[in-house]
């Protein structure tokens, strides 16, 4: 089997405080995201989602990180100078976050927003004779004659941006909420990446902006054989939309596998947790912490399983570890009680949390 297009393994990030209070955001994590697929990466607010994401770009300056393997096409990330990593964002990885508002520039065209990603991807032919320039320059006024302009244009036209030309002519403040989401897919998409981290891309939107949105990334994920990395709080986006899914909570995984088998045997008490807290009938839009207590602090995190204060099924053994068990090849949970003891529980793997 060939390598996942992306790799982490055992990735733990701390922000370091001076006096003394790090911050231990990522514990351990470990995910895999495969060529062409939805990955979901699922969890409260504070679980380690964005910063798992961010760490993978190396966007986290402040953050001291390790990894046993960061590696995206088998390629290490954290061996990468900051000139090889910026190659990496956009044209191997495109972003979309939250608020295109805020990232995108509110002083430019969506167009040339766009248009500038695919010229700095080097792709397009800009057709550099005196003549086109002369007509660029002094006919047209703008940059509208080049390659890179209708490729923009044909971008928001794949993205569903209805009246495209008129569209990219415009500022983000004169796009909706959801056109300018979209814009921002059409922006990490003109890197030709092989991988889009989407974090919460619809959070902000109505539901059935957001519902045709989430369309839209499966419909282009199989177009563009293009993977996602969708950081969401909402499992019923998860189950619209995901391939599989990795269940975060406090830094550390919980659970991952296929979306239908954790959806229909989930095997971590806080999935499950999840789960019930999805009133009857819902598809989407429940917020996640509906399970009673919080998380523990990051700046204090216990050994052994950090769900333990809040789990019905806590004993002594989740103060120390946090076992990982293999239910099928691909689906598998880190829980002393999981599965039930007549369920296998000799496939229990220990290992001890290290030290800190
Ligand atoms: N730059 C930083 N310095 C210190 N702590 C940070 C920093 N960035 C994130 N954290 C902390 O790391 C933890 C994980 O944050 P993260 O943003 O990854 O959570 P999340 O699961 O993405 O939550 P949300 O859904 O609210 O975005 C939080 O406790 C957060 O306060």
């Amino acid at each position: 089997m060939s390598d996942p297009l992306l790799t982490v393994e055992d990735l733990a990030v701390t922000f370091p405080d001076p006096d003394g209070s790090d911050t231990r955001a990522v514990d351990g994590v470990s995910l895999s995201v495969e060529a062409g697929e939805i990955h979901g990466l699922v969890g409260e607010s504070g679980s380690g989602k964005s910063v798992t994401a961010r760490t993978v770009l190396r966007l986290l300056d402040d953050a001291d990180v390790s990894a046993s393997r960061l590696a995206y096409r088998g390629e290490d990330l954290l061996a990468k100078s900051e000139r090889e990593m910026r190659a990496v964002r956009g044209d191997e990885i495109g972003m979309v976050f939250q608020d295109a508002l805020s990232a995108l520039n509110p002083v430019m065209t969506v167009g040339e927003q766009i248009a500038e990603v695919v010229r700095h991807h080097g792709d397009v032919d800009e057709s550099t004779s005196l003549l086109s320039e002369l007509r660029r320059k002094y006919v047209t006024g703008t940059s509208k004659s080049t390659a890179s302009w209708r490729r923009a244009v044909e971008l928001l036209e794949t993205v569903g941006i209805p009246d495209p030309e008129q569209r990219a002519s415009e500022y983000p403040h004169q796009l909706s909420g959801g056109q300018r989401q979209r814009v921002m897919i059409a922006q990490a998409l003109a890197g030709d990446p092989s991988l889009i981290i989407a974090d919460e891309p619809t959070t902000a939107l109505d539901v059935t902006v957001e519902a045709g949105i989430l369309t839209e990334l499966r419909e282009l994920c199989a177009d563009f054989n293009v993977a996602i990395l969708l950081i969401t709080h909402d499992l019923g986006v998860v189950a619209q939309t995901c391939d599989h899914v990795t269940v975060m909570y406090s830094g550390s995984v919980m659970e991952h596998g296929p979306t239908d088998d954790i959806f229909e045997a989930p095997a971590h008490p806080y999935t499950e947790g999840l789960l019930r807290s999805i009133p009857e009938g819902a598809k989407r839009g429940d917020e996640l912490a509906t399970i009673p207590g919080s998380a523990p602090d990051p700046r204090d995190r216990p050994a052994g399983c950090p769900f333990r204060d809040r789990c019905p099924e806590a004993t002594e053994a989740c103060t120390d570890s946090l076992p990982e068990h293999a239910l099928s090849a691909e689906h598998h949970t880190y829980c002393h009680h999981r599965p039930h003891e007549d369920g296998g529980r000799d496939d229990v793997r220990t290992s001890p949390q290290p030290e800190r």
